[in-house]
């Protein structure tokens, strides 16, 4: 039975070993020497201390494609056009799934056909030599980003290739991306990735570690995303990571976004150790995008203004292509400058919005219901916690693909468009507080002259592509 305990230093040996037979670029990883050349970076390349030292948000956009020259002209740009603070590198999907062979036949397509015959970079292919060729020409911190359920080679060799940064969690990269892995799987799994992070951390090398905060990235209610933000937090700070960023996913509520994020701060500091440096993260919408650029950049105009209230340490930025897909590199490097626009302009003005306090105090009240669930069971083991709260729903994800969450808990915008709980399943909640859910609902339900249904629910996921905030009744 896995338990929230530091894996013994004999245990990870023997995981390192065997994770790094899976592929041949798993030789190339050697620990002291990555820590060398680690230490050889200079410090406009690591990463937790230029996002630490910040004084204002800094920008970050997703990006990646299979080959390493492409993925080199990729970050060039969004760094020198997109005036990208901090840089990704996307991982593809055969890698996500640690498809290592799929993702070789795909790279080496792509290098006789010169198509991106990948949705991102397979950097277990290109090895710790090749992510060390990427470190080398980009001239900013570069963090990994993708969907991985079982990360462990994954982080093996973009630790020793130079990267700094990882995004991705046990419940954050399992709920909302895969149906074939339970989640004491992931736990145990991650606890490696973060164990490794962890051992980077003790010698110097601080690895700044990202749980994935936007989760299914609809409608998220944000107390549930906190919750898991700060239990992923946890699971990494035991394992020795010292540099967490906890992410949450813009719902479009301006007044809600910023509590959201205010609490998310404020409830990092208070649930991870003294010792971890926390930071924020705000993802640009994650949900639907209208079809038309215009006013796709009007979704990323309203990211940066809720940014420049709330002033995250970071903002993940979105594509006026993003109803398409990957964008071009011209579309991504857009989408960083309307952001950057929208923050530098908002960003020395004294705005007083009405009602943040009172719906950040609704939220941190709603994820100590949440964490105090995790933290009761089996004397406050949070891996027993969380798998107990998970398998009752005490906990849960709304629209999770994944069967380690049950998937109960349905939300829908009030009338100011601020998410609200419609269906509570069996989430682990004071009564009064869902009476404030029920009764903000029936506000929206009188304005529209319908009674709060599933069709609310329905109407909301595509409101935002739709041109609206609220999905109103035709
Ligand atoms: C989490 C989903 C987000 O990741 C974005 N995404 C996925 N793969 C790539 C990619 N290869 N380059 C840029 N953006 C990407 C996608 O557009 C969406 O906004």
């Amino acid at each position: 039975m896995i338990r929230d305990e530091r894996i013994p230093a004999d245990q990870l040996r023997r995981i390192d070993e065997e994770i790094r037979s899976e592929w041949p670029t798993g030789d190339e990883v050697d620990f002291e020497e990555a820590i060398a050349y680690h230490e050889s970076l200079p410090d406009r390349k690591r990463f937790a201390d230029v996002l630490e030292s910040a004084d204002k948000p800094l920008l970050q956009p997703r990006a990646g494609v299979p080959r390493l020259e492409d993925q080199i002209d990729l970050l060039e740009y969004l760094h020198g056009e997109g005036k990208a603070d901090l840089l990704p590198t996307t991982i593809d999907s055969y890698t996500r799934d640690n498809e290592y062979e799929k993702a070789q036949e795909g790279l080496e397509k792509a290098r006789e056909t010169d198509e991106d015959t990948l949705n991102g970079f397979p950097a277990v292919n290109h090895g710790v030599e090749g992510c060390r060729e990427l470190i080398e020409a980009i001239d900013a911190p570069i963090e990994v980003r993708h969907g991985t359920p079982d990360a462990r080679l994954l982080a093996a060799i973009t630790f020793a290739g130079g990267f700094q940064s990882f995004e991705g969690g046990p419940i954050s990269y399992n709920i909302p991306y895969t149906k074939r892995h339970g989640l004491e799987e992931t736990i145990e799994r991650w606890q490696f990735v973060d164990r490794l992070a962890g051992a980077y951390t003790e010698r110097g090398v601080r690895i700044n570690r990202e749980p994935f905060g936007p989760l299914t990235g609809t409608l998220v209610p944000p107390s549930i995303a906190i919750a898991i933000m700060l239990i992923e937090g946890k699971l990494a700070a035991t394992q020795g990571v010292r540099s967490i960023t906890l992410g949450y996913g813009q719902v479009g509520n301006v007044v809600q976004d910023v509590a959201a994020l205010n609490a998310l701060q404020k409830l990092g500091d208070e649930f991870l150790p003294d010792e971890v440096v926390v930071t924020t993260v705000f993802h640009e919408w994650m949900g639907g995008f209208p079809p038309d650029e215009a006013r796709a950049n009007g979704v990323i105009g309203l990211g940066g203004m809720t940014a420049a209230i709330a002033q995250p340490d970071k903002v993940i930025t979105k594509s006026p292509q993003e109803f398409q897909g990957v964008p071009t590199k011209e579309a991504n490097a857009a989408g960083l400058r309307t952001t950057r626009q929208v923050i530098d302009m908002a960003i020395e003005q004294d705005i007083d919005i009405d009602g943040i306090e009172e719906e950040q105090e609704l939220i941190e009240r709603e994820t100590r219901c949440l964490m105090d669930t995790v933290l009761e069971h089996d004397d406050g083991d949070v891996v027993q916690g969380t798998l107990k709260a998970f398998d009752t729903g005490a906990l849960d994800v709304p629209f999770a693909p994944s069967d380690s969450a049950k998937g109960a808990v349905l939300p829908a915008r009030d009338d100011d468009g601020r998410v609200r709980i419609f269906e509570w399943g069996d989430l682990a909640m004071d009564d009064d507080i869902k009476e404030i859910h029920k009764a903000r609902l029936s506000r929206r339900a009188d304005t529209e002259g319908r009674d709060q249904s599933f069709r609310m629910v329905a109407d909301d996921v595509d409101a935002i592509s739709d041109g609206k905030l609220i999905g109103r009744p035709q």
